[in-house]
């Protein structure tokens, strides 16, 4: 399907009347070109840019010649509310500096445990009971609704330190809190950003009007709820060392940076660690609520996969006697057909459906396109997930098997094939975290309740940043009989 090129406005016509149904359109565009097109905006906008899905170009990109391209300047604009944290960091240097703090931050066993820990408490004391109460109702539920407040919390809990409980134990309790609803103002906002011309929303900001206005509204209460935290957690620190307490929570990203900051000499403001703070709760919460929602509508309607899952824990994680093997680390490197139908979830609905690059200097890709230095480059996440060159003719079917080899074991994929979560040095940090939340959630959900969804209800990728079911996945919660 080729782009209509117009006088004056170029192509922005064909995208705009495609735009509710802009990832599956653009499957379409890049076929048509053969994986690489260069898109044409209104000549008064600078809008151009280059659209692939072609992996090689990608691994260009990304990796062999990483240094040529980075976010370019209207990414800091548009993700103006992350401030200096990691995701909007485009000096090398400085980049390369946070990221090797944050790395070893995360390979670190206690921030591992802590994180585990939460979440089992989370799944006991809240997730459980919530769907208990809903099957006992028996009412219908929005899972990713509820997913997202359970992932808010846990991200808040393990990088804020603080739990703001938004997920009750009964649904019929279930309510948003401001600073919850802000986040999706916000994210709203960053999408809006990217489709409306820059001079467009810049005087929205500046006439405080549309989404602009809401956006302003939202960032207030978000950043109040941030740097409330960050004191709370500066007085708990000064409380516990003028005690000597240790305290468990000293284990959040919050605490564990002022820990870092006091033994390297380094100063921490509060601007960093807000900034900080909200980048992982920001990465950290909607992605992996919205790939767990994709996951159980996946599992749901393909009852051969969901057996063979339940099978699988069944002989892992269940004792003879019916009783739960701790599910650790361990029990969980057996669960080769759930990693495998976590990453088919991935690979078909990846969380961030679009990534884009600057070029700095002038180049060539592998695809023979012509790169002019500062022009964008685009690429679709979701079209390289539904790709026949990669995953073969049945590319739009939901097959965990395609994950496993003959012996059993787990298939590696290169990151700039399965791309889910980038690739190449700026690849995601949070990628063996998504994994374990994702993994101790279908377990403990799987094994105990069906999920059903409603009749007619129906589920389609929302136009976003994060790649979210539009209408929500309402479903009927049973419990199983095991
Ligand atoms: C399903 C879950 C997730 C998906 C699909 C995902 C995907 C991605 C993608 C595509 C990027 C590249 C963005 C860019 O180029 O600007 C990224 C970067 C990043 N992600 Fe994730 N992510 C997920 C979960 C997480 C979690 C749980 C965390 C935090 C614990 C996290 C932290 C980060 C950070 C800090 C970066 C920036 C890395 C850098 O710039 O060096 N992500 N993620």
């Amino acid at each position: 399907m080729p782009f209509t090129k117009l006088p004056i406005i170029g192509m922005l016509h064909d995208l705009l009347l495609n735009l509710s149904n802009i990832h599956d359109y653009a499957i379409l565009v890049l076929k048509h070109y053969g994986g690489t097109l260069m898109f044409e905006g209104p000549w008064f906008t600078n809008m151009n840019f280059i659209l692939t899905a072609d992996p090689m170009n990608v691994h260009h990109i990304t990796t062999k010649n990483f240094s040529n391209y980075g976010k370019g300047s209207n990414f800091g604009e548009i993700f103006e509310f992350f401030g200096g944290g990691i995701i909007n960091s485009d000096n090398l240097h400085a980049w390369k500096q946070e990221r090797s703090i944050l790395h070893s931050l995360f390979q670190r066993q206690n921030l591992k445990i802590f994180l585990r820990k939460t979440i089992q408490k989370k799944l006991e004391n809240d997730l459980i009971p919530f769907l208990d109460h809903t099957s006992e109702v028996g009412t219908e539920v929005d899972l990713q609704f509820a997913l997202r407040r359970f992932t808010f919390d846990i991200a808040c809990s393990c990088f804020l330190g603080y739990d703001p409980h938004s997920l009750p134990n009964k649904n019929t309790k279930l309510s948003q809190p401001a600073y919850e609803r802000a986040s999706v103002v916000i994210e709203e906002s960053l999408f809006h950003r990217h489709i409306t011309p820059r001079f467009l929303w810049k005087l929205q900001e500046w006439l405080q009007i549309g989404q602009e206005k809401k956006h302003t509204e939202a960032k207030e209460i978000f950043d109040k709820f941030l740097y409330e935290c960050v004191a709370a957690k500066r007085e708990e620190k000064n409380r516990c060392n003028s005690t000597k307490e240790v305290h468990e929570s000293d284990h959040d990203l919050l605490g564990v940076l002022m820990e870092e900051g006091a033994q390297k000499g380094r100063i921490m403001d509060n601007k960093y660690l807000r900034d900080t703070a909200f980048t992982f709760v920001s990465a950290g919460s909607g992605t992996i609520s919205a790939s767990l929602s994709w996951f159980f509508w996946l599992v749901s309607t393909h009852p051969h996969v969901e057996a063979k899952i339940l099978e699988e824990i069944k002989d892992n994680c269940i004792d003879q006697d019916g009783s739960w093997i701790a599910s650790g680390v361990e029990e969980f490197g057996k669960l080769v057909y759930l990693h495998g139908a976590i990453c088919e979830a991935l690979r078909l609905f990846p969380t961030v459906p679009y990534d884009h690059k600057c070029a700095i200097k002038s180049d060539t890709l592998p695809s023979g396109h012509h790169v002019s230095p500062n022009t964008m480059i685009l690429y679709s996440l979701y079209a390289m997930g539904r790709m026949e060159q990669i995953w073969g003719h049945d590319c739009m079917e939901f097959k965990p098997e395609r994950w496993i080899s003959e012996s059993g074991d787990i298939i590696h994929v290169p990151s700039h094939k399965f791309i889910a979560f980038n690739a190449g040095p700026r690849s995601c940090l949070g990628k063996d975290i998504t994994f374990t939340e994702m993994k101790m959630l279908a377990v403990a959900i799987l094994w105990r309740f069906q999920m059903k969804v409603v009749d007619g209800h129906p589920i389609t990728p929302r136009v976003s940043v994060v790649l979210t079911i539009e209408q929500g996945l309402k479903v009927m919660v049973t419990k199983r009989c095991t």
